[in-house]
């Protein structure tokens, strides 16, 4: 029964009162400013709980305004120093929040007081045509960050001034993955994509790949770094039901020791240093040939591989490109075996960043196999991949996943396969779709799917490495007044302010053989991220060097004459 006017103004009137009186506990700290950002919001914990209220208020707009569908929120800072954290919004299909509505997140974050807030809140109710007696349900979770259990309760205070109008599901401590998978399984009208559990989602990965491995099992057993973080649950959970085929060995699991997350261990710390954590190294962990190690980073969103080569004892990392490449070429093979042909034929591409090495791309255009370059950040690699049928997309350090259109799986469900082996390559394809997180990235499936391929091609990590070889590489910080006053264009590969300065830097570059390097604001830090590649280290040394002193120069004024 639709409600009188009158009471619809008065529940209106109740909820907005109980908005005020939840608010009024989580003031805004004078002195902060949120911004919804690539991560989300991301900060000290201490300085979140204002911000994470206000999150609930948008995410329980967000799903009003999409007719009750399930919203989810993340707790974490990712591969961020312990006393960070963040908060970021999961849209229904499990995808990254629509980039349009991060300013609005922005603009509720920062309403300097309660009145405020209350009134930008109903504006956007308003303009977003939301309706506010509408149900609403927001499903969320935390990494293992001391702070977490503070900003939930934030969280919750947020969502229960909604009353008993907004549904609520807490996954607990638990990857990003993980609830970006719990989101899309909710959502999912069809009900084929998986349990909305992690159970359902442990369960559906292990089962694709214990068919992807078949008698090719068991594989060489598996060290995963799992960063002193919230990847250890994760990995405890799929340890028993893929040890037959695979035995994982976690290694820095460590999630109660205060400061131990992300330290010294951990995706980033493994790409940055080009270099394994050093307690590994001290263990001697992967002295034994033929042995590998892979290194999640703290909400398990990304993975590195990397392995001693024996010959040589030498440190070798398989990053992002290396997983891009060698299931780019994997499966295309695969697709070459469906003989699909006409309307069936499946496209198939790879989307990667500026920071994608140039011997990855190379490698790539060489087989045929099509790249597209884009902006930095997960979100503008996802929506690229979804133009093919099969979309690869891996940032170099590791964030990234395998898409598969509604087209490619109705394709591949119906095919009725030509000879016994377009009909493998057919299950194998469907397979790896269940294996692979359709959402966003995720270290624990993408390690199986690497160990799936690796099991195909009857590899080991330094067969996989034999591709090409990466051109020496540097990323560097470059602290200055104003980020903003950096702008870029071709998907951040040139720089068109500073005026003048992309000129001196393609001076620079030209200096050097298979030379590359460029300038972009990070979207994360305060600062202005510098990368370089070149023939040798040496150069790569020098040509990094020289170019974060044209940034300098440029950000601070001085003159931007350099001798050519
Ligand atoms: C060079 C680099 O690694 N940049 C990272 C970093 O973005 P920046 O905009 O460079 O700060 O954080 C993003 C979010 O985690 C991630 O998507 C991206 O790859
Ligand atoms: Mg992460």
């Amino acid at each position: 029964m639709a409600l009188s006017s009158t009471s619809a103004a008065h529940a209106h009137a109740v909820l907005l009162n109980s908005l005020t009186e939840a608010s009024n506990l989580y003031p805004k700290e004078e002195g902060v400013t949120y911004s919804y950002g690539t991560a989300g919001f991301r900060t000290l914990g201490a300085k979140l709980p204002a911000a994470v209220f206000r999150t609930a208020l948008l995410a329980v707009l967000r799903s009003k305004r999409l007719e009750g569908a399930s919203i989810g929120v993340m707790i974490t800072a990712s591969h961020n120093p312990e006393p960070d954290n963040g908060v970021k919004i999961v849209d229904p299909s499990g995808e990254m929040l629509d980039p349009t509505w991060e300013q609005h997140a922005t603009a509720l974050s920062n309403c300097p007081s309660t009145d405020s807030l209350i009134s930008t809140f109903t504006t956007l109710a308003t303009h977003l045509h939301v309706d506010l007696s509408q149900p609403a349900s927001i499903i969320f979770a935390r990494d293992t960050r001391p702070s977490g259990p503070d900003l939930v309760k934030a969280l919750e205070a947020g969502l229960h001034a909604f009353g008993d109008n907004v549904k609520i599901k807490d996954v607990g401590v638990t990857t990003t993955p993980i609830l970006h998978y719990v989101v899309k399984a909710t959502n999912d009208q069809s009900g084929t994509y998986g349990a909305p559990t992690i159970e359902g989602y442990m369960q559906k990965m292990s089962k694709a790949f214990k068919e992807l491995v078949g008698i090719r099992g068991p594989l060489v057993p598996l060290f995963v770094d799992c960063a002193n973080g919230v990847g250890s649950s994760a990995v405890d959970t799929m340890i028993p039901l893929i040890e037959d085929v695979l035995l994982l060995r976690p290694m820095n699991t460590a999630t109660g020791t205060k400061g131990a997350l992300n330290d010294e261990c951990g995706a980033d710390y493994v790409k940055t240093k080009q270099a394994m954590p050093p307690n590994l190294a001290q263990l001697g962990t992967l002295d034994k040939p033929g042995t590998t190690g892979c290194s999640f980073d703290g909400d398990a969103d990304r993975i590195v591989f990397y392995y001693v080569e024996d010959a040589t004892r030498t440190f070798k990392l398989l990053d992002g490109d290396k997983i891009a490449t060698m299931a780019a070429v994997y499966f295309k093979e695969l697709l070459l075996r469906t003989k699909l042909t006409g309307e069936e034929k499946l496209s198939m591409g790879v989307v990667q960043t500026a920071y994608a090495n140039g011997s990855s791309t190379k490698y790539l255009e060489s087989r045929d196999i099509p790249v597209e370059c884009v902006q930095t950040g997960v979100k503008h690699l996802h929506h690229a991949a979804k133009k093919f049928d099969i979309g690869i997309y891996f940032e170099a350090n590791g964030h990234g996943t395998v898409l598969f259109s509604p087209h490619a799986i109705e394709t591949l469900r119906k095919a009725s396969p030509v000879t016994l082996e377009a009909g493998n390559a057919i299950r194998h394809l469907l397979n790896f779709y269940e294996l692979i997180n359709q959402a966003v990235g995720d270290a624990m499936s993408d390690m199986l799917l690497v160990e799936a391929v690796l099991a195909h091609k009857g590899w080991g990590s330094a067969e996989w490495n034999a591709g090409y070889q990466d051109l020496p590489n540097k990323l560097e910080k470059v602290i200055v007044p104003d980020r903003n006053h950096f702008v870029t264009y071709d998907a951040e590969r040139r720089l068109s302010h500073p005026v003048g300065l992309q000129e001196l830097v393609d001076i620079e570059v030209g200096k050097y053989e298979m030379g590359r390097a460029f300038v972009r604001p990070s979207g994360t830090e305060d600062c202005v991220r510098v990368y370089a590649e070149a023939k040798t280290k040496e150069d790569v040394e020098v040509l990094i060097g020289n170019v974060a002193r044209l940034v300098q120069e440029a950000s601070t004024g001085q003159s931007m004459v350099v001798a050519s």
